[in-house]
């Protein structure tokens, strides 16, 4: 049976990262990003990463950060993945020795395809809606009708998902992977356990785990 690979992203508390992990997440994210009311900090990583869960994978996500930074981050996370959301360049996510997703916002079907073409070797390709002005975590979706239809083994699909929407996205994208962040919220950075919980029946609906009433 399909299992769509769960991200949770922009966590700034750990008691929303053990919730997250309990509901059945597969990743979890962290933004160091300091103009993002998301970011957190070094200092404050440890906590978060002892909330996880064996088993559950570790996103550390930076937007054009220093790459001592991003070394520094990586090693004191013990992250699985990194999430590049920036204009990051294939040699430049390349240099850590650590798989990535690279995030691509999407403006049009041109943009997108050689967007996807440059960064054919990251591990997973997560696509997010244009914002002028806003790298990421904006809750708005794109057109999903410009996804190629080749990218689906490794896509990460992100941009405004929610309870409410995720159900029709899975079912008529099938990527990899869905990720969100503002949809789970209560406030920035505050996840609910409600919406969590309701985000992961509706993507194991979309699955087929759960038979759909047919009367
Ligand atoms: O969450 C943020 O504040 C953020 C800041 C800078 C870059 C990316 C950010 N978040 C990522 O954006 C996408 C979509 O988020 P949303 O579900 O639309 O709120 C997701 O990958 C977040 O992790």
């Amino acid at each position: 049976m399909k299992q769509t690979r769960i991200k949770m992203c922009g966590m700034t508390r750990a008691e929303d990262v053990k919730s997250a992990c309990e509901l059945g997440a597969d990743l979890i994210g962290m933004v160091f990003y300091p103009p993002s009311p998301r970011s957190v900090t070094i200092e404050h990583v440890q906590s978060l990463v002892s909330a996880v869960t064996p088993g559950v994978s570790v996103v550390t996500l930076f937007v054009n950060a220093d790459a001592g930074y991003v070394r520094e981050v990586v090693s004191e996370a013990r992250a699985d993945l990194i999430q590049f959301h920036g204009d990051e360049s294939h040699d430049y996510c390349q240099q850590f020795g650590t798989r990535y997703l690279k995030a691509i916002r999407v403006k049009d079907e041109q943009q997108l395809t050689s967007a996807c073409a440059q960064h054919q070797e990251a591990d997973g390709l997560l696509l997010d809606a244009y914002v002028k002005g806003q790298p990421g975590g904006t809750g708005q979706a794109f057109d999903w009708g410009l996804i190629p239809v080749s990218i689906a083994p490794k896509l990460f699909l992100a941009g405004g998902l929610a309870p409410d929407n995720v159900y029709e996205a899975v079912s008529s994208i099938k990527p990899y992977a869905v990720d969100v962040s503002g949809g789970i919220e209560v406030s920035k950075g505050v996840k609910s356990p409600e919406r969590m919980d309701a985000f992961i029946r509706e993507v194991r609906r979309a699955d087929g785990w759960v038979r759909e009433n047919s009367s």
